[in-house]
């Protein structure tokens, strides 16, 4: 099985030794007997974006969600392979899974405000985690770092659900980073935005960058090749039982993915000509 996924598991030898922030080494994901994600070894590296790309069904949200142990909810979720954060087995026993959430936060699809103000929005995580510090300055500085501080400055006490989809998706990205993660996982965080809320989020995420590290899946190849650095492509594949299991194909640089793929698979995907 998977003899293109075989020769490829590509993954470059990377210049200037980046930072590894989260080491993803033979990963095989199961919901029950169906196995879902095979065999996935890349890095997440320090203060880039990687995107994950690739057909519906693939895994690609799958894994993502592995690496703040979102899929820890789904009873029937099982994971072989080792995922290790700043150097430590993310699923040992000894780990708990609130804190790895705190340090890898979490944006999704759908913009999910709490039906509350758009300053509980923030403070809330703050407060659960016995923030210490001025509850203020951190929706000031959370609000400003997401790009909405201007828009919503004179009326934090609005319900955040009351805000357009864009900035809903704004304040989503703030309550993200108002806990200080070191890590933030975007799964197709632009999907149900207009282009120009689009474009606002895809700036956002280079300033981010800089601070954090972000992994994001996008069904969105131009986005991908906008706003990324390093670039996965995934595919899926017929098993014995006929089922589709998903797999990494191809790992490099987004330049190299896009404009000069190893993989005949990657070539004809980026290109359009997939399926
Ligand atoms: N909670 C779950 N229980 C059982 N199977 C699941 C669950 N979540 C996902 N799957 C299955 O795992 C496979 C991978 O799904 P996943 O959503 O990760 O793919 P994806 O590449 O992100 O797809 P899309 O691009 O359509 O969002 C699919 O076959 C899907 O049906």
């Amino acid at each position: 099985m998977h003899s293109d996924s075989q020769s490829a598991n590509y993954t470059p030898s990377v210049d200037n030794q980046p930072e590894v922030v989260l080491r993803t080494k033979n990963v095989s994901i199961y919901y029950g007997d169906f196995l879902a994600v095979q065999n996935v070894s890349l890095d997440i590296q320090k203060n880039r974006i990687t995107a994950f790309i690739g057909p519906s069904g693939c895994g690609k949200s799958t894994l993502l969600r592995c690496y703040n142990r979102l899929n820890d909810l789904i009873e029937s979720f099982n994971l072989e392979g080792t995922i290790e954060y700043q150097g430590q087995n993310l699923y040992a026993k000894n780990v708990d899974p609130v804190e790895v959430r705190r340090r890898i936060g979490m944006v999704f699809q759908k913009p999910n405000p709490f039906p509350k103000s758009i300053y509980d929005n923030i403070a809330y995580g703050a407060r659960v985690n016995g923030y210490k510090g001025d509850l203020d300055e951190l929706v000031e500085n959370s609000l400003r770092a997401a790009a909405l501080w201007d828009e919503v400055k004179d009326k934090l006490k609005t319900n955040g659900m009351a805000l357009s989809g864009g900035q809903q998706q704004r304040l989503c990205i703030a309550r993200a980073i108002a806990i200080e993660p070191d890590v933030v996982l975007m799964d197709e965080p632009c999907a149900s935005l207009d282009p120009i809320s689009t474009l606002k989020i895809e700036d956002l995420m280079q300033e981010l960058k800089e601070k954090y590290t972000i992994a994001i899946v996008t069904h969105n190849m131009q986005q991908a090749s906008r706003v990324s650095d390093m670039t996965a492509f995934f595919n899926a594949q017929a098993s014995e039982d006929g089922k589709r299991c998903g797999y990494l194909v191809e790992y490099n640089h987004t330049e190299a993915i896009f404009h000069n793929p190893q993989e005949e698979a990657t070539k004809e995907y980026v290109s359009g000509r997939f399926g």
